[in-house]
């Protein structure tokens, strides 16, 4: 049996008890909140790659020993115009949608002319960020939308635009230990400029009001300008270590004169993004008290990051690890056209994702020479070269290799962290097995059960935990035996064996990110 990635999936809102199998710690309160695409096809439509799909969330509630499990559609207005049209009216990533049918040019260049930039989506359908004490559906656009974190109900549809000048916006923002949040964001071709922003949203809002949005309270920490004007990188994440902010600006570039006209040209905009392997990568190293970039300049070799895992600082560096791709072979896996095939050459295409770690030595000592190695650290072999002009070249140390999806304790975040949790993604896009991976002995453990599709891992701590890796890991699995019900998977995190599995009596999806929320009694 083969899970079918285009097809539209059933939601359950009304809470759906799961039969528990094995025993849940009790500490374990709470939810496990997904986000991913869900709906591909609107009347005779379709969208083309699977992150395009419909946002669908679903959630995991551990109460008291029960699991109940729910899922709905997110009710944006995306969803609705396409709903009421009965076709895709709006455009994704990977999708251009014409809100007037005809393919007459002319009607086309009105439309175009009318809207310069037609409807931005609010399909929010990649992850699940936290602002003070809201919970958002998020994709990359300007537009985020509240949820109901319980009854999975979409509320306010929030725009960046309003608080801050950003087109763009990652769906992997950071928080620290006092609630709050901190995220980036892009701007385009605004007064000429083209910048990335990092910025702060407070855990509470100005005067403490339940009924202001955070977000009001929003404060820009940093800017830095895009190294080209008219082709700004694309990003998905960044890094937060206790001092600095970590910005890769890699080259996969949004060519912007090509977006003005993709509309027009009939293309979506995945098209306007290319990676340049003839390019290098910048590293920016981002002081997080003065906004201001070290002195020293880092670069490395061209290469495509999606998922940050970690960063720390030790001794005069910052340390940071990444899952780092060689091209951007891996959005094109995701088409559907593409997930639908599991031919040899799609495999042999399929560039295999390789956790790096880099390390940036802050301070450069004047008396380097060039061809010097300013990294001071024994307990890896990344390197950090001085070059002629005075930048270093970094290069990375493999940790391993075949993983995606990657989460930590985040209690360890911007500390140095001894495990992370993965999914394989070994040979194709198809998560195949859970994976624990311990940074100083090399030494990678794994779950895995025939014809099972196990989603991105998420680590919660026992609450009284001293142990790094004192807790479970959570993912929700599709089994594609039509026989076997689907699951959520309950690991010990120290031995990252099974102590419990919630089956629930409904198809589960394939999904993208989560949040977990506990619930303190
Ligand atoms: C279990 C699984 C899934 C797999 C197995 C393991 C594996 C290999 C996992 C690998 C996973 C990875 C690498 C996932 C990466 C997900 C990304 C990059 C999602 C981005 C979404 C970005 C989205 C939706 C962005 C939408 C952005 C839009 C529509 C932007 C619109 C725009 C705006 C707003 C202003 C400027 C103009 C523009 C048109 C660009
Ligand atoms: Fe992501």
């Amino acid at each position: 049996m083969q899970y079918d990635h285009s097809k539209n999936k059933e939601e359950h809102p009304d809470p759906i008890k799961a039969e528990v199998k094995g025993n849940l710690p009790g500490w374990l309160q709470g939810t496990l909140l997904r986000n991913g695409p869900g709906m591909f096809t609107v009347g005779d439509t379709s969208y083309n790659h699977w992150f395009d799909g419909m946002a669908l969330m679903h959630s995991f509630t551990f109460k008291n020993g029960d699991v109940t499990y729910r899922s709905r559609y997110l009710r944006g207005d995306t969803y609705k115009s396409n709903m009421e049209a009965k076709r895709i009216v709006v455009s994704e990533m990977g999708t251009m949608a014409y809100p007037d049918p005809s393919k007459n040019i002319f009607t086309k260049v009105i439309t175009f002319l009318s809207q310069t930039i037609p409807d931005f989506t609010d399909n929010c359908g990649n992850n699940i960020i936290r602002y003070g004490s809201d919970y958002y559906a998020t994709s990359e656009t300007n537009y985020i939308r509240k949820i109901d974190p319980e009854t999975l109900e979409t509320l306010d549809k929030v725009d960046y635009l309003k608080y801050l000048s950003v087109n763009l916006v990652t769906s992997h923002p950071h928080y620290d230990k006092e609630g709050n949040t901190y995220n980036m964001g892009t701007t385009i071709a605004e007064k000429g400029k083209t910048k990335y922003t990092v910025f702060k949203v407070p855990s509470t809002a100005e005067g403490g009001s339940e009924m202001i949005p955070v977000l009001k309270n929003l404060e820009v920490l940093s800017t830095v300008p895009c190294r080209s004007l008219l082709t700004p990188s694309y990003y998905h994440s960044f890094g937060m270590s206790e001092n600095y902010f970590i910005f890769i600006e890699q080259p996969l570039k949004l060519d912007l004169l090509k977006m003005a006209t993709a509309y027009l040209r009939g293309v979506n905009w995945a098209t306007c993004l290319k990676f340049h392997s003839e390019d290098n990568t910048l590293i920016h190293l981002i002081d997080r008290k003065t906004g201001k970039e070290v002195a020293t300049k880092f670069f490395t070799d061209a290469m495509l990051v999606c998922h940050h895992v970690n960063a720390f600082e030790e001794n005069g560096h910052v340390v940071f690890d990444v899952i780092a791709y060689n091209d951007n072979s891996l959005y094109e896996m995701f088409y559907l056209s593409k997930l639908k095939e599991e031919s040899e050459e799609i495999r042999k295409a399929y560039s295999k994702p390789k956790c790096k770690r880099f390390v940036l030595p802050i301070q450069t000592d004047k008396e380097a020479q060039i061809g010097d190695d300013l990294v001071k650290l024994k307990f890896t072999t990344a390197s950090a070269v001085k070059d002629k002009e005075g930048k270093l070249l970094c290069q990375p140390e493999v940790l391993c290799e075949g993983v995606e999806l990657p989460r930590i304790n985040y209690d360890f975040n911007g500390q140095k962290h001894g495990y992370v949790y993965f999914v394989c993604a070994e040979m194709s896009p198809i998560p195949s097995k859970v994976m624990k991976f311990d940074i100083e002995m090399r030494k990678m453990l794994q779950w895995a059960e025939d014809n099972c599709w196990p989603s991105e891992p998420v680590f919660i701590a026992n609450p009284t935990a001293i142990e790094e890796d004192d807790g479970v890991v959570l993912s929700s699995v599709i089994s594609t035996d039509p026989l076997k019900s689907n699951f959520l998977l309950v690991l010990d995190a120290g031995s990252f064996t099974e102590i419990a599995r919630a089956y629930v009596d409904v198809e589960l999806h394939m999904d993208m990110h989560g949040i977990f929320i506990p619930q303190h009694s």
